[in-house]
């Protein structure tokens, strides 16, 4: 019992790759969570409680006395590793997380043959209550008295009600960096199962929100499908006898550490290769996870119609697109990567020359290597079906000092970035192609002027004053 404020998520801030001869290498985690909860955890004294995710991460977390990396000589700042049986964190990340709560509130299912919620199920939901719990204990191992526990995302939702169970004197806060599903399409999961999502949830005092949009979808469900008192403008949600506050913070990013990580030697010389590559050609970039929700093919396809419209762009633009990996032990993520492949592919087929190579797919992990990217980009595509933010939208702007966003309306960052984003619907292939054809035909004063309305809307709420929002909540 030694930490006033705890951090937990599924992903924590490194991951471990064993190599043959059993030697353990250590690197950052990857995604959105990870980028900006790393920023707030930096030189504090939180203690992050995490899952092992791989062979890589279970070793380590074995070979750490009591799970502790930084007690067993890791620079990681406090990090706990709950070495979870593998079967058990397979069926709640793979199985409850991602392939159920995920599309959920993405609303990815195709619904005339998924999901169906059969004994199977049963099974892998009953592994979720475990790894939830597996979690609950070990916060309330390490919560000090009074502590405040901060509780993130899709994975961990029944935490919260578990650990008020275990212990009624600390301070309990969820957020949920996702999208939230209506009340009619989350009604998709079994009635006791959505109900228990809630209630899970519900057992914070304070239950976060990237935008209102989500936030308000969230109430709706607490009132339709638990009968829960909800007050909407004052933003608190009454179950059984207890009040949940609702909180929107819009995670942003911090611009002093990211310029700091792009100017080093590592992203410099990945700037070097990049523009040998492109020339001065002008350049079209997205970065994302391998992610359905991500909508890489449309976009792609976008990039297709656009160079079919545009003849006078052949051998003038470049699209440099990444696409690293993720999920892939789910069959429909290694699908969608094909996909992704094809129709790269396809492009490359109809449009290289020997001089002129239209596009370059990187799907492998390179973190500095897209840093360099950003701060070469002259136009940033993020065309997401559903986000529950997008960073990656927020972290162009504060790289390039000159790149024109095209930008979903679907993704929460469309809130804050709209005004200053050639706004598009993911599903409108044509639409996109448009957008990208005026993005890069827009004037220089133009460009720079928005860019920097964007820099100062994508920086606004750092992770720190993001995280201290929520301490203060729970005061
Ligand atoms: O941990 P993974 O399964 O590899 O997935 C990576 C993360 O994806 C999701 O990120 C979300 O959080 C971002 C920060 O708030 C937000 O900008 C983005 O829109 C979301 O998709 C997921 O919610 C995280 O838990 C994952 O770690
Ligand atoms: O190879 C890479 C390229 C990018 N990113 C980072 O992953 C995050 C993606 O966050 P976002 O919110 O856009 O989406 P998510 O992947 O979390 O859904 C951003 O901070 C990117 O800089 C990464 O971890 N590895």
């Amino acid at each position: 019992m030694s930490s006033n404020v705890l951090i937990a998520s599924n992903r924590g801030p490194v991951s471990f790759t064993l190599s043959d001869d059993g030697a353990l290498t250590m690197r950052r985690g990857g995604g959105g969570l990870v980028s900006g909860l790393s920023e707030a955890f930096k030189d504090s004294d939180m203690l992050w409680v995490c899952a092992a995710l791989s062979d890589g991460d279970r070793s380590a977390a074995r070979l750490a006395p009591g799970g502790r990396l930084d007690q067993a000589g890791y620079d990681t700042g406090r990090l706990r590793m709950l070495d979870i049986p593998p079967a058990t964190f397979h069926r709640a990340y793979n199985a409850v997380a991602n392939s159920t709560l995920w599309f959920v509130n993405h609303l990815l299912y195709n619904t005339p043959t998924m999901p169906h919620f059969d004994t199977r199920f049963r099974r892998e939901w009953a592994s979720y209550q475990e790894y939830n719990g597996a979690f609950a204990l070990a916060l309330a191992e390490e919560a000090a008295h009074g502590a405040k526990v901060m509780i993130q995302d899709y994975h961990l939702t029944l935490a919260p009600a578990m650990l008020r169970v275990e212990r009624p004197d600390v301070r309990i806060a969820h957020f949920s960096h996702t999208p939230w599903a209506p009340p009619e399409y989350f009604s998709l999961l079994p009635d006791d199962v959505a109900a228990e999502v809630l209630s899970g949830i519900l057992g914070a005092d304070h239950a976060g929100f990237l935008t209102s949009r989500w936030a308000a979808a969230f109430m709706d469900c607490c009132a339709a499908i638990l009968g829960a008192r909800v007050d909407r403008a004052g933003r608190t949600v009454t179950y059984e006898g207890r009040t949940t506050r609702v909180g929107v913070h819009g995670l942003g990013v911090d611009g002093d550490a990211l310029r700091a990580r792009a100017a080093e030697p590592d992203v410099e010389a990945r700037m070097t290769a990049l523009k040998e590559q492109v020339g001065d050609r002008r350049l079209i970039v997205r970065i994302d996870r391998t992610e359905l929700s991500k909508n890489i093919v449309r976009g792609l396809m976008a990039y297709r119609e656009f160079l079919a419209d545009h003849p006078e762009w052949h051998g003038r633009v470049v699209h440099l697109a990444f696409a690293y990996p993720s999920r892939h032990d789910l069959p429909e993520y290694r699908e969608y990567t094909a996909a992704v492949q094809r129709c790269a592919k396809e492009i490359e087929d109809a449009y290289a020359t020997e001089e002129w190579d239209p596009l370059i797919l990187n799907v492998h992990d390179d973190y500095p290597r897209s840093l360099a990217a950003y701060r070469l980009a002259d136009v940033l595509l993020v065309n997401p079906i559903r986000d529950g933010m997008n960073l990656v939208a927020k972290e162009g702007p504060i790289l390039s000092p000159r790149c024109a966003l095209v930008l979903s309306r679907e993704a929460g960052a469309a809130t804050e970035l709209g005004a200053d984003s050639l706004l598009v619907n993911p599903f409108d292939v044509s639409g996109t192609a448009a957008a990208l054809h005026e993005a890069l035909i827009m004037p220089e004063d133009e460009r720079a002027e928005r860019c920097a309305r964007l820099r100062a809307a994508a920086t606004a709420l750092p992770p720190r004053r993001w995280l201290a929002e929520q301490l203060a909540a729970l005061s």
